[in-house]
């Protein structure tokens, strides 16, 4: 089972999905590591300092790596992972908390403030409503990142069960940081 594991810049993915990692022995696919060591990109946007991906290439390889895997549950670890998985999970983090990770991070003023502004308007929530077929949601904000990885765990785990009716904590639409956006 793919799960792809999305959210804002900062928000815990490549941490958590680390741990899981160990913890679990789950595969975990670094999608933005793989991007850039097999050149899955289009360009290089200079100014912004990012590859642009190309989705088309990015899919038919994972396709192939999937294919080779009997893993139980794979778990795809990316921004852009809303694109490509039908299960998703979204980590979020309250606007104030992803400024002080990013600034931690060394991130420019301007990339904070984008990042901060999407995370307040729900940006990749609102992707995932439109590409993905199933939605959960983590708020991460005054969690560790065990305690994250336990929620991811508790999702996937009762996925897997066919449990989803216990996992009503984590529909989204009870976080509104609208009045955060910068
Ligand atoms: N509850 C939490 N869950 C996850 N990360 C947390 C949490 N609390 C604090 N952090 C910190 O936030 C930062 C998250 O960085 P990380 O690289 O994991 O985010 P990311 O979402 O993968 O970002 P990117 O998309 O840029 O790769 C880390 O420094 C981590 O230690």
């Amino acid at each position: 089972m793919l799960i792809g594991l999305t959210g804002t810049p900062g928000t815990g993915k490549t941490s958590v999905s680390r741990l899981l990692e160990k913890k679990r022995h789950w595969k975990v696919i670094h999608l933005n590591d793989l991007i850039k060591e097999e050149h899955l990109y289009t360009e290089i946007d200079e100014k912004r300092d990012a590859a642009v991906a190309d989705m088309e290439l990015i899919r038919e390889r994972l396709a192939e790596i999937i294919n080779g895997k009997d893993n139980k549950v794979i778990i795809l670890e990316s921004h852009l992972a809303h694109y490509i998985a039908d299960i998703i999970i979204i980590l979020r983090a309250c606007p104030p908390e992803l400024k002080m990770r990013l600034k931690t991070r060394g991130y420019s003023e301007e990339k904070i403030r984008e990042n901060i502004e999407a995370e307040a308007l729900d940006v990749i929530l609102v992707e995932a409503f439109e590409w993905c077929k199933k939605v959960f949601e983590i708020d991460t904000t005054g969690k560790s990142i065990e305690e994250t990885g336990q929620d991811i765990e508790k999702i996937v785990d009762h996925i897997l069960s066919g449990n989803e009716e216990e996992l009503s904590e984590y529909e989204p639409g009870s976080i509104d940081w609208i009045d955060l956006v910068p």
